[in-house]
């Protein structure tokens, strides 16, 4: 069962080979084509957070963070102390199915692969519940199978069928800059909402 304790054990252990240690060249390179550093930006699953940290060091000032795992929220909020107490970011501890919130961007990297597949119909719901009515959902997606899984994976036609009805999909295409792990295996999105 993918719940709290399945994530904070692996945290615990540090089994955490999706970590890749800084932020995404692909979703860096995003946010610094970003000009409004006031949007408001919400990280699901966030992990170790290293967008966060990239986009409050560029000065961005409205950052939500959510993971399930205990251990690694409390982490963070060590972490990413002096950004919570002035206010630009929060972290908080919950279940993404629960959250609600209102936002101008959300943030998908290894996320979407990491629950359950049944529930993608209502990952595609709930994003477009997050979002103002012209936010949008950006990052990456596994285009492969895995055997077993997390990670899950999934294709291009699989998520043009779970996103197109509350979603504009302007663009959902092979990633050019992906880390050498993940190279020719991830699509770039940037969802608009509908
Ligand atoms: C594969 S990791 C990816 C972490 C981060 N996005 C990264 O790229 O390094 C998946 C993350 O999602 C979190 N997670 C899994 N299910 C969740 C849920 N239902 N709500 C919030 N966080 C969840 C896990 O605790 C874990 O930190």
């Amino acid at each position: 069962m993918l719940n709290e304790q399945y994530w904070s054990e692996r945290y615990a252990k540090s089994q955490t080979g999706w970590d890749v240690g800084k932020v995404s060249p692909a979703l860096k390179d995003y946010f610094d084509q970003l000009t409004t550093q006031s949007l408001s930006i919400l990280i699901p699953g966030c992990g170790n957070a290293y967008e966060a940290e990239y986009l409050l060091q560029q000065g961005f000032t409205d950052i939500t963070l959510i993971d399930i795992s205990g251990i690694l929220v409390q982490n963070l909020q060590e972490k990413l102390k002096d950004y919570i107490e002035k206010g630009v970011c929060r972290v908080i501890h919950q279940d993404f199915f629960e959250h609600s919130g209102s936002y101008d961007l959300i943030v998908e990297q290894t996320f979407f692969c990491a629950i359950d597949p049944t529930l993608r119909p209502k990952y595609a719901q709930k994003m477009s519940e997050l979002l103002k009515p012209t936010g949008r959902l950006v990052g990456l997606l596994f285009d492969r199978e895995f055997v077993g899984g997390p990670p899950f994976g999934g294709s291009k036609a699989e998520y043009i069928l779970y996103f197109s009805p509350y979603f504009d999909l302007k663009t959902i295409e092979r990633c050019t800059n992906s880390i050498p792990p993940r190279a020719g295996n991830e699509l770039f999105i940037n969802f608009l909402s509908k």
